[in-house]
Order: C-alpha cells, then sequence, then structure tokens
C-alpha cells in the first residue's frame, strides 16, 4: 500500500515510549490468536476488512485508532460476541492456540470462558462482592464455601482488589468506587481462568488514579494472560502493550512492537495517525 519508511518520527507530545528493551518480533513470539482473511459485515456495511493478524501469547496487545475503524468489532469477533449481532456476517478464519473457533464442535459458552472480556463501564452484578467473583464458579456448579472462598481471594489478589475489599466481602458491589468495580470485574473473569482477556476501552469511565491502578493491573497480569486492549488513548497503548495495532476504516494498516510503532512506523498513515496529522 505505501513505501517503507525509515526515519524515525518526532513522537506526539505526551506519548512516551519506553525504550528500555530490545523491540519484539512477532516472528519469534508464540501466537495465541490469528485471523486470516477476516470479513465482517453489519449487513450491508462491511466493518471488518481481509484482516490477517497474529496475537502473542502472554502479551499485551493494542488496537488503536479514530472512531468507528473497527477496534471493538475485532475485538468481539474473538469471544464471539458478534454471533448475538443478527444482522452480522463473518468470513475467513479465527484460530485461537490453531483452532477454528467458528468450528461446529466448539461450546460457545466453554469458549467465552476461556477468552473473557471486560467492557468500558463497569458491570458488576447486583449481588455482594464476593458473590460477583463467584459467579462464574457457581455456574459451573462449585459450591463448596471453602473452594469459593480460595478462589475468590486469589482472584481478588491477582486484580489488586483484596487489601481494600477484604473486610466489606459480603457488601454490596454497587458500593464500590467505579476504579474498583472494574479491578472488580477483571476478578471475576480471572476466577474462572481464562486464557485470553479481553479489554474494550476498560479506562475510559475511571479518573486518573483508577486508571493508573488497572493499567499497572494490566502489566501484571500479562505474564498468564493473552491481553488484548481497545483504547482511544494512544498514550495507554504506549504504557501498558507490548504491541499494537493501527486500524482503519476496517483495515490493519500497522501491527509492530508498540514503540517501534511509535517511534518509527512503516506506514505515512500509521505516522499521520499517532502524530495527530489525521483528520
Ligand atoms: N451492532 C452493530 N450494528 C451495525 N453496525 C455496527 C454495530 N457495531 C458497530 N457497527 C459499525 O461498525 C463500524 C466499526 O465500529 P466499532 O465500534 O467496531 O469501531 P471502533 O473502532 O471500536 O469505534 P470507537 O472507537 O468509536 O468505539 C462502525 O461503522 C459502526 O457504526
Amino acid at each position: 500500500m505505501e513505501e517503507n519508511r525509515e526515519q524515525s518520527v518526532q513522537v506526539p507530545t505526551g506519548v512516551s515510549v519506553s525504550q528500555d528493551r530490545e523491540a519484539l518480533n512477532i516472528e519469534r513470539e508464540d501466537i495465541c490468536i490469528e485471523t486470516r482473511g477476516l470479513n465482517l459485515y453489519y449487513g450491508e456495511d462491511q466493518a471488518l476488512k481481509n484482516v490477517n493478524l497474529r496475537i502473542p501469547r502472554n502479551r499485551v496487545t493494542a488496537f488503536i485508532g479514530p472512531s468507528g475503524c473497527g477496534k471493538s468489532t475485532l475485538l468481539r469477533c474473538f469471544n464471539r460476541m458478534n454471533d448475538l449481532i443478527d444482522i452480522c456476517r463473518i468470513e475467513g478464519e479465527i484460530l485461537i492456540d490453531g483452532q477454528d473457533i467458528h468450528h461446529r464442535d466448539v461450546d460457545v459458552a466453554e469458549h467465552r470462558r476461556r477468552v473473557g472480556m471486560v467492557f468500558q463501564k463497569p458491570n458488576p452484578f447486583p449481588k455482594s462482592i464476593f458473590e460477583n467473583v463467584a459467579y462464574g464458579l457457581r455456574l459451573q456448579g462449585v459450591n463448596d464455601r471453602r473452594k469459593l472462598a480460595e478462589v475468590v481471594e486469589n482472584a481478588l489478589r491477582s486484580a489488586a482488589l483484596w487489601d481494600e475489599v477484604k473486610d466489606r466481602l459480603d457488601d454490596n458491589a454497587f458500593g464500590l468506587s467505579g476504579g474498583q468495580q472494574q479491578r472488580l470485574v477483571i476478578a471475576r473473569a480471572i476466577a474462572i481462568e481464562p486464557e485470553v482477556i479481553l479489554l474494550d476501552e476498560p479506562c475510559s469511565a475511571l479518573d486518573p488514579i483508577s486508571t493508573a491502578k488497572v493499567e499497572e493491573l494490566i502489566i501484571e497480569l500479562k505474564d498468564r494472560y493473552t491481553i488484548v486492549i481497545v483504547t482511544h488513548n494512544m498514550q495507554q497503548a504506549a504504557r501498558v502493550s507490548d504491541f499494537t495495532a493501527y486500524m482503519y476504516m476496517g483495515e490493519m494498516v500497522e501491527f509492530d512492537d508498540t514503540s517501534r510503532l511509535f517511534t518509527n512506523p512503516r506506514r505515512r498513515a500509521t505516522e499521520d495517525y499517532i502524530t495527530g496529522r489525521y483528520g
């Protein structure tokens, strides 16, 4: 589509890119999620165009791009959330651990357990803090109080929330702050031991302190989970992600190591976006 660009670019003000490690190479990564020739239509409108993407395991991958470019649509493909939209039609393949997620033998509920999702607005259930985290296990038929208590504590610790809630586990989750609710929702996702965690603008409803806590958490969790995050915020992508995908009008324009994409993008369109010349 465009020429390879060799020169470095001015990083937009405020986007600080970590230069303290060698750039990662996708060819050397263990791939968790792969899309091949992925097209997605909402009725007549095509929202994803021939997306070919490899997402590495136990890394954070960010999707950036202007509003409406298809970031959330692509994210929702990975746990088959788009199945719930009647007018949505998908062509091409999505593989997780090499297996086609649309294969007729795939149990969708089990698939969504493996691929958890956290949304923009924290969505705890109208239940106690404890029961929010225990919810998925109870659905699986686990009722042993000791087992539940152990899993709930571990998940809350992993979500960096335990110390703040350990004395009020029976309180309603709606009494928590927005940032605490978002970490609770992440704990709820972790409790059922997913392999992948999808985050759709998880900090957009949070204040800066809560955002910082959730970002720290994302970085801590990546040793154990493959994390994919949609964000409007380039600074956030630069802070938390290892790889970044830049999307535009349903196409995957560029995918690379995050610091390389922000400092030395290969495509002019990416450079224009990250330097604020787009639009
Ligand atoms: N349920 C739906 N039905 C019909 N069209 C949809 C639906 N969801 C998204 N779209 C359309 O698909 C395109 C991509 O939307 P999507 O929400 O994936 O973009 P996005 O990059 O995540 O945008 P934003 O950053 O604003 O959230 C847009 O044109 C949008 O209007």
